[in-house]
């Protein structure tokens, strides 16, 4: 049995990580560690005094697979089935996505009409490139940039259009540099299993035991594309936080890792401002590049390895609008890098989520998402561009790309600074070597976190429950 087991990093993914620690026991202590003063890291709602919530990080959840089911255990196991908010997939919230091309929006086609006729922004009909992929020959790369798959298989239209948009709508990060092997670990394996992404589609998706429930079912009866939280996504995160102190996890916020030492015999001695703390064994849940700096100098190789794995800078921009503002109904539009780098893309908040509209007279909320991969060299040093540009970019976008020329009534903006991990090529090595490395010297570290395998919010809860079954023997 592990004694005391140390988290670093009070995210979703360290909050999930103390969540199995208590629950499924096997420890006997366990101290959560976070450096700033609140809990749920990128997962952020704003909750304002009209009942209006604005999120600043993830705002809607996959309830399908086996990482969007573990999700849904641990709301009803968190008694937060009545806080759902499921969106079905006949809302146009989920059938309508937009693309922002030649100064116009396009709907992506969501039934098989819409593939088999030629439709702008694309110069033929998107059936052709199904039928590409169903004849291209099996790639023979280790590793190979997603847009360069997607080119090879597919045609460099689709690439650069649809593909461009979808990396930068998830990842915030440039397909040219991001690797198909870890962001789309099921097209890797589609096209070495069944030569092709379309049959590896239609053969069936994962083959691994899914969990089951009631809340399971419901949400597969009723069709649910997403969902979120009454109070947003941080209502989540704040559930953990109570089921996690409730059952004795030893809270402590302000408190970052400010260093590593081993102690001798085994364990760890963990530096924090003004004292230390000692562990058997430490969860860490803080971004790769926090950690390459406390594993220097004791385990260089790891931290060498840590520090080629960057994040991307996103500026999140909420607006708020008086009356029902939008031309369009859907869950928003995706701006490829070459229509404009700096502008990522628009999500139409109000209408998958009216729930989280003030109270009272009508309204729309936006959130307008900025720079990813391209911060820098669209819109300068992040610590210098000032909140007064981030907005009047956003509001301009939501005026030229959705007609929205009214003045926004309320707005926030946030810069979330290296915020999106990027699985650049070689990604997949690189976790081979961490995790090499961590068995062959039998270090008492497990890594989880966004920096690993998979941004989502589902995969962080997901690989944490698993890394803490490794850690307990389950
Ligand atoms: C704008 C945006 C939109 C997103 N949208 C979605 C979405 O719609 N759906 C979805 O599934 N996912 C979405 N994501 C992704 C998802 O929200 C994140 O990948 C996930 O929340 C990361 O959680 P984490 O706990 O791994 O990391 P983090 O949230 O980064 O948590 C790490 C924690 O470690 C703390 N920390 C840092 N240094 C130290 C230290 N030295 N000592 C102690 N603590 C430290 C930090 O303060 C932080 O609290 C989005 C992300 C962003 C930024
Ligand atoms: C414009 C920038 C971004 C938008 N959302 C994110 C960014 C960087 C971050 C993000 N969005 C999703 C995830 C989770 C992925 C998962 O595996 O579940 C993350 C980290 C969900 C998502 N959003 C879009 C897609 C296609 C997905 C994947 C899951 C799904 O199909 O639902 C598209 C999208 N994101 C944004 C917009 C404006 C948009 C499309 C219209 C915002």
């Amino acid at each position: 049995m592990q004694r005391s087991v140390v988290v670093a990093g009070g995210g979703i993914s360290g909050l999930s990580a103390c969540y199995h620690l208590v629950r499924d026991g096997g420890v006997s202590k366990v101290i959560l560690l976070e450096g700033s003063g609140r809990l749920g890291g990128w997962m952020h709602s704003t909750r304002t005094d009209d009942g209006a919530v604005f999120e600043h990080g993830p705002r809607g959840m996959r309830p399908a697979g086996l990482v969007g089911k573990n999700t849904l255990c641990m709301i009803s196991e968190l008694g937060l089935e009545g806080d759902l908010l499921p969106v079905p997939r006949s809302h146009p919230a989920a059938k309508n996505r937009y693309l922002y091309v030649n100064k116009s929006l396009h709907k992506m086609p969501s039934s098989l009409g819409g593939v088999l006729r030629t439709i702008p922004p694309f110069s033929r009909p998107l059936f052709l490139c199904g039928l590409r992929d169903l004849t291209a020959p099996r790639g023979t790369k280790e590793d190979e940039s997603v847009h360069d798959f997607f080119s090879r298989r597919f045609g460099k239209e689709l690439a650069d259009i649809v593909i461009d948009s979808l990396c930068r709508g998830v990842f915030a990060g440039d397909c040219r540099q991001l690797s198909l092997r870890s962001c789309f670990p099921f097209l890797y394996e589609a096209e070495r299993n069944k030569r092709s992404v379309v049959l590896g589609m239609v053969s069936g998706g994962d083959k691994t035991p899914q969990p089951d429930s009631p809340l399971i079912q419901r949400s597969k009866k009723e069709k649910w594309s997403q969902w979120s939280l009454r109070g947003g996504m941080q209502t989540l995160s704040d559930a953990l936080e109570e089921y996690i102190r409730g059952r004795g996890v030893e809270i402590h916020k302000d408190t970052p890792v400010e260093a590593l030492e081993r102690r001798a015999g085994n364990g760890w001695q963990i530096k924090l401002p003004g004292g230390s703390v000692a562990a058997d064994h430490m969860i860490s849940a803080v971004p790769a590049a926090v950690m390459s700096r406390l594993l220097t100098p004791i385990a260089e190789p790891m931290a060498s390895t840590l520090r080629e794995m960057s994040a991307a800078n996103v500026a999140v921009v909420n607006l708020e609008y008086d009356g029902e503002v939008l031309p369009v109904s859907g869950f928003g539009h995706l701006i490829p890098s070459f229509e404009d780098s700096a502008m990522l893309g628009i999500v139409y908040d109000s209408l998958a989520f009216p729930e989280h509209n003030r109270r009272g007279a009508s309204s729309t909320r936006l959130t307008v998402m900025l720079g990813g991969a391209w911060f820098e060299n669209s819109l300068g040093d992040p610590n210098s561009v000032s909140k007064e540009k981030l907005l009047s970019l956003a509001s301009a976008a939501a005026a030229n790309q959705l007609g929205v020329k009214e003045k926004p009534c309320r707005a926030i903006v946030n810069l979330n600074q290296d915020c999106i991990p990027q699985y650049t090529l070689g990604h997949w090595k690189r976790i081979d070597d961490l995790f090499s490395y961590i068995r062959q010297h039998s270090l008492p570290l497990s890594l989880i976190g966004a920096s690993y395998e998979g941004v989502s919010v589902n995969d962080c809860i997901y690989n944490a429950k698993k890394s803490v079954q490794r850690l307990v023997g389950h």
